[in-house]
């Protein structure tokens, strides 16, 4: 502690100054150099931390939409898929496949799937024999009825010809509906032999009632990556992937999708962002997550597309608030940063006379009863006082003015600071009186430190109006006396200056030693 005071006492008052202010510079760089650091880091930490957790919760409400619509939508179909088996194990079907030319079973078949068909909201149920005529259907009596056309070439009658379930969604030839279709085989009773196909079709539009008032977008395709049932209706029968031209061919004549474009559906920086969730930019220009799921029964794939916009909204958030938080901490670390130079500035000051640096004369008192409080441990030898004053000072004052005063009583504490050894306190005791506690082995050692002090500053040189003074300096030496206090010494001290002055100034007396007492 004395070490670094020591040091501070030996630099000019004006150095010191200096320093401070461009010590100042360097805190205040410090602290911007940190915070420019640490802001964005913390940005980036709470854009990071903010949109992976928002996202994570996205995903997982993202997946389990995903399940609840591919739930809602296999429990509705399967519905008709098993319609579709009671219609071709119904009596009036059997009836009709074995006797279709009797208008009477003909009549009884229809009226039974125009009043079936009406129960269960389907948009038609008709049945074909083996060559693929349809003959009977619910809309019988419609002047577009189904009766009597031939759709054997259509992929569901096909498989279901062949005696399996046949899942289609297709563009009816006579409705010119896009629709699901889902076909069963006829058996014969008798001998387990198809004798024809019961089919039942629903249209797309009732289904898309299922995912209608939806906040968010979700998209069935079929095998071919060709989206059939969406929220969406501008992305209908738009490709989630390329298709060739004979697959675009084949699907033409199953499907009739002649008409359309095939166009690829308009997604943008696709990335996966975990290993099932990806992160789109669609056609209106909007960042989704999305997941897929397979509907395997039917070989379909669904697709839900959620904004993400919540999330940014959270990300907008957490940037402002660690904005806000990197200015707080800021504005406190300055705070703190000034409060804490204020008080450093405040302690320098109550221990360090401002004028010479050198330190205050309440500073000596207690430092010097705590080393006499040592000698009476036994940890120190002995202390010495060395009082010192300027020989007619008043004169410099009267001469030439305060400031060179001032300049002088600088000079005089800096020489006096450069002087000392460690462990010595020099001291402005008063005006142009000056004070050095000396840690002294032996009392000449006090003896040779003030000779060299009163030598060096006769050799004092200063600069303008002053430039020709020199001064001398007279001095006063008391030791420390075993159970003497310090009040005891300073009055030796002062006393041995006061006649030092006496006897005609530029010297010292010393109470024991018996050195030569003029420098
Ligand atoms: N410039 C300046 N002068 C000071 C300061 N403190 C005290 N003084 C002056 O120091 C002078 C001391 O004068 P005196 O006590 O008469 O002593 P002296 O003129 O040095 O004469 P001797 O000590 O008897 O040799 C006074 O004129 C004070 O005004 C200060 O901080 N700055």
């Amino acid at each position: 502690m004395i070490h670094t005071l020591r040091l501070r006492v030996m630099r000019a008052p004006d150095t010191l100054d200096n320093t401070m202010t461009f010590r100042q510079r360097h805190h205040y760089l410090f602290i911007l150099l940190i915070f420019g650091i640490l802001a964005p880091l913390l940005l980036w930490a709470s854009v990071h931390f903010t949109r992976q957790h928002g996202l994570t919760g996205l995903a997982e409400e993202t997946e389990n939409d995903l399940m609840i619509f591919a739930r809602k939508l296999e429990d509705y179909l399967t519905g008709y898929d098993r319609l579709v088996g009671s219609v071709a194990a119904s009596r009036q079907v059997g009836a009709l496949l074995r006797n279709s030319r009797d208008k009477k079973i003909v009549s009884v078949a229809n009226t039974y799937l125009q009043t079936l068909n009406e129960e269960v909201r389907a948009s038609a149920i008709y049945v074909m024999d083996l060559g693929g005529n349809t003959l009977a259907a619910s809309n019988w009596q419609a002047e577009k009825t189904f009766v009597g056309n031939n759709y054997g070439f259509r992929y569901y009658f096909q498989r279901a010809a062949k005696g399996l379930m046949g899942r289609d969604v297709a563009i009816g030839t006579t409705s010119d509906v896009l629709g699901y279709y889902v076909a069963r085989p006829v058996l014969d009773p008798g001998s387990d032999q198809i004798i024809g196909v019961a089919v039942i079709k629903v249209t797309l539009d009732e289904l898309g009632l299922l995912f209608s008032d939806l906040d968010l977008r979700l998209l069935v395709a079929d095998r071919e990556g060709v989206i059939f049932l969406t929220s969406e209706s501008r992305w209908h029968l738009k490709s989630l992937r390329p298709i060739t031209t004979s697959t675009i061919e084949k699907i033409s004549r199953f499907k009739r999708y002649a008409d359309s474009l095939f166009t690829l559906l308009p997604m943008r920086e696709e990335r996966y962002w975990d290993g099932v969730s990806k992160l789109v930019v669609l056609d209106d220009g909007v960042e989704y997550l999305t997941q897929a799921t397979l509907l395997l029964s039917r070989g379909w794939e669904m697709h839900v597309f959620k904004p993400t916009k919540d999330v940014k909204e959270h990300v907008y958030f957490a940037v402002t608030a660690s904005l806000l938080l990197s200015a707080l901490l800021f504005l406190t670390a300055l705070y703190m940063n000034q409060r804490y130079r204020y008080l450093k500035d405040l302690k320098a000051a109550a221990i360090h006379d401002f004028l010479t640096g050198l330190y205050t004369r309440r500073y000596m008192e207690d430092a010097a009863n705590a080393q006499i409080s040592r000698i009476g441990r036994g940890q120190v030898n002995t202390i010495s006082v060395a009082m010192i004053d300027i020989d007619h000072f008043k004169q410099v004052n009267d001469e030439f003015g305060h400031r060179a005063g001032d300049q002088v009583l600088r000079a005089v504490g800096k020489a006096i600071a450069s002087e000392v050894r460690q462990g010595d306190i020099p001291v402005r005791y008063g005006g142009e009186e000056f004070l050095v506690i000396i840690n002294a082995c032996n009392e000449c050692d006090a003896a040779h430190l003030v000779h060299r002090i009163l030598e060096r500053l006769k050799c004092l040189h200063f600069r303008g109006p002053i430039r020709k003074l020199k001064i001398t300096a007279s001095a006063g030496v008391a030791h420390y006396r075993k159970g003497g206090t310090l009040e005891d010494l300073l009055q030796r001290a002062d006393e041995l200056l006061y006649k030092a002055k006496e006897d005609g100034r530029d010297r010292y007396y010393d109470d024991e030693c018996k050195r030569p007492e003029t420098p």
